[in-house]
């Protein structure tokens, strides 16, 4: 079996606060693999953004600090790499791209210098080649009349068109792997698919892992090979979006899958999340869980347990323990009642 790019283990990043310490991600473990797309998914302050900026170590030091784990990116483990070295991979290697994009542009230069300035930073080539790398770049992100555009400022960019500029920025050094934090939520719905679209050719295109942080379970079974559920610094769930689609497994998956338009109820999960420095005993979902026994409010979060036959797809929930009963979350009947058919036909 290949390595997987990036492998994070037991990740913990917390914050140093007036209120307390908050444990923002609290023994986060999952992998990104060569060329797929790994989404993130939970609700706001659940700590996907926390979790992205930690593996560039984006955290701002103080009031944040990585407390444990590791995060092995092509066999190195970040957390014990320099800062210089950190910036080095930033942005060559590993690239990010926010939801904000004015946030990646400097508004005082054109977009085709910074991006020529990205290239440059991170390769020697001399300038004409790299403005025609640059001016391609801009091409491929769908910037019409790229030449043109090239010494335009970020003002004078939309907001959708301002996103694609810095991909191409983001793409500048053809990275391995490319953090997206919410990178559609401010567009409207036509141009957010166009650049999810945009961001699956570019993946083909550039042999990238993705590790796309969302909120929207609707993004999530458009782009993702493979799922992440986190709720309050915690992974809920995980596995291949297929699985996870099919059989959600945790109740909080369950409860956001409910919250799909068509799937289910179409309502929110009642109740909020718990305070960020005073989290719960036992699972950090139990005080919201409709099927929380005694048990789910004692200890500490329960272990990842198989979810089913795939080793990849694993829950955090007391119902899948040794001892415990899945179905009281999950019913198995049809799947029971399929698998006894295959047989009776053999
Ligand atoms: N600089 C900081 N100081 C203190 N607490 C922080 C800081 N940054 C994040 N946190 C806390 O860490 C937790 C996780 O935040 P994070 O931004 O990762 O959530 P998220 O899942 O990305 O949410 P959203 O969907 O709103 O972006 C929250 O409780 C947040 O308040
Ligand atoms: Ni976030």
């Amino acid at each position: 079996m290949t390595e997987p790019l990036l492998s994070i283990r037991d990740l913990r990043t917390v914050f140093h606060t007036d209120e307390g310490l908050v444990r923002a991600v609290d023994g986060v473990s999952f992998d990104v693999d060569r060329g797929e797309t790994v989404c993130l998914v939970g609700e706001s302050g659940s700590g996907k953004t926390v979790t992205g900026e930690s593996i560039t170590r984006l955290i701002r030091t103080p009031p944040g600090e990585i407390a444990g784990g590791e995060i092995v990116f092509d066999g190195r483990d970040l957390t014990t790499l320099s800062d210089a070295e950190l910036r080095s991979l930033r942005g060559d290697r590993i690239a990010h791209v926010f939801q904000n994009p004015q946030g990646a542009l400097n508004p005082v230069y054109t977009v085709g210098w910074q991006i020529v300035e990205a290239i440059r930073l991170h390769e020697d080539v001399d300038e004409p080649t790299a403005r025609s790398r640059a001016i391609d770049l801009l091409d491929r992100v769908g910037i019409p009349e790229a030449t043109r555009r090239f010494d335009d400022y970020p003002h004078e960019f939309s907001g959708g068109m301002k996103q694609r500029v810095s991909l191409a920025m983001a793409l500048a050094t053809s990275p391995d792997l490319l953090i997206a934090d919410e990178p559609t939520t401010a567009l409207d719905v036509t141009i957010q698919n166009q650049i999810l679209d945009l961001l699956r050719e570019l993946q083909d295109e550039f042999d990238m892992s993705i590790l796309l942080i969302t909120h929207d379970l609707g993004v999530v079974a458009e782009v993702a090979d493979r799922v992440v559920v986190m709720y309050a610094g915690k992974v809920m769930e995980r596995g291949g979006v297929f699985d996870v689609f099919e059989r959600p497994s945790h109740p909080y998956t369950r409860a956001l899958l409910e919250c799909l338009p068509g799937r289910g109820e179409g309502a929110a999960i009642g109740g909020t999340l718990p305070p960020a420095t005073d989290p719960p005993d036992g699972c950090r979902f139990h005080p919201r869980c409709s099927y929380a026994v005694d048990a789910c409010s004692e200890g500490e979060q329960p272990p990842a347990c198989a979810a089913d036959d795939d080793p990849d797809h694993v829950v955090s929930c007391v119902h899948y323990e040794p001892g415990g009963d899945p179905s009281v979350v999950r019913d198995d009947r049809e799947t029971r009642l399929t698998d006894g058919g295959g047989e009776g036909q053999s």
